[in-house]
């Protein structure tokens, strides 16, 4: 990881009542309903985060992905022929738990409103991993999340697909619920203006393994990479929180692959989490999420209540 000094020249570091500021500067303003709309994406998440932290990241985003549709026009008026734009990608990464998932689902929500890019689809990269028959195979099922549990290959043949303007490309899904990617549903992603892809491994680039030195990374495709902090501590209760509240949700379904876990006490279950986290995310996390978080073009970093109190941009 870096040290202080590096991470001064590489970023423009901002406290959340300065980064609020910039909203100021964000003509979009939200009706309520869309307000009410967003938070249906979590309801635990604030309406103060979304004006103070989100409408500026969209803006920022906006402009930012502007640049990029300028400079498409300004090549094709030098190769003087029309070529179709490509997606823009942006990524997602960050520790599992840390709120990936909702950060992606609210800036979908928020960058489809601008009319210069409507379409923004969503991946996330858990539909890469290995069905679960391989990862038994391979002997894995200790290691999920871990860089050997995805198809990188399959993962990087899809980012280049997009990015090179393909028509229509699928995407194997996966499910918390059964554990393992869905045998026959598949998305597709037609040519969005805007691709957001989420995953604790989208800032990887496997140069560990001498296999893979000379695959392309995933960050080669993709744009602009934002990655979600917090400290371990919080991260660990977190992840303790959303396995207790799955007790009620996707353990107790008829179809989980825990459903035992479901009628754990509370005691149970915050030991049960507990040890998920110390044996398995705990140390993907040090080993392999954490050490990637310098790459990204912007890290966001959140307290306690998932309040986001830093934020850094490259400069
Ligand atoms: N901004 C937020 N405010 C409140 N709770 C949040 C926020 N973001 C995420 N959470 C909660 O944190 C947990 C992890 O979020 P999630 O988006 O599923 O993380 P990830 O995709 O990184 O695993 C969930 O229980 C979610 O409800
Ligand atoms: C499927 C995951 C690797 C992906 O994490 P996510 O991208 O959803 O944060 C993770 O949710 C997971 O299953 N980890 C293995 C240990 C556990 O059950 O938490």
């Amino acid at each position: 990881m870096i040290n202080n000094q590096t991470q001064e020249a590489l970023y423009l570091d901002f406290d959340r009542a300065r980064w609020a500021e910039l909203r100021n500067s964000v003509p979009l303003t939200l009706s309520e309903g869309e307000l009410t709309r967003l938070r249906g994406i979590n309801e635990r998440i604030s309406l103060s985060e979304v004006t103070d932290i989100y409408l500026p990241l969209s803006r920022l985003l906006n402009l930012i992905v502007g640049a990029r549709q300028q400079r498409g026009v300004v090549l094709n008026q030098f190769l003087g022929n029309k070529q179709s734009d490509s997606p823009y990608i942006i990524s997602i990464a960050g520790s599992v738990a840390v709120g990936k998932s909702t950060t992606a689902r609210i800036l979908q929500a928020l960058l489809k409103q601008w009319p210069e890019h409507p379409k923004v689809d969503l991946v996330t990269t858990d539909g890469f991993l290995y069905p679960l028959t391989e990862l038994k195979r391979r002997g894995l099922l200790q290691r999920k999340g871990f860089p050997e549990s995805y198809d990188t290959k399959m993962l990087i043949d899809f980012v280049s697909e997009v990015k090179s303007g393909a028509e229509r490309v699928e995407v194997p899904l996966y499910s918390h619920i059964i554990y393992d990617r869905l045998p026959y549903e598949r998305q597709v992603i037609q040519k969005p203006d805007i691709l957001i892809l989420e995953g604790l491994n989208v800032l990887q680039t496997g140069l560990d393994s001498p296999v893979d030195i000379r695959r392309p990374f995933v960050s080669d495709f993709v744009d602009f990479s934002i990655y979600v902090d917090a400290d371990e501590s919080l991260l660990k209760s977190w992840y303790i929180e959303r396995f207790l509240q799955f007790r009620s949700s996707a353990f107790a379904d008829e179809n989980s692959y825990f459903r035992h876990y479901a009628s754990l006490n509370d005691v149970q279950a915050t030991e049960t989490a507990s040890q998920i986290w110390d044996g398995i995310n705990g140390p993907n996390l040090r080993m392999n999420i954490q050490p990637t978080r310098e790459r990204a073009h912007l890290i966001l970093r959140k307290g306690a209540d998932h309040l986001m109190n830093r934020v850094l941009l490259r400069k």
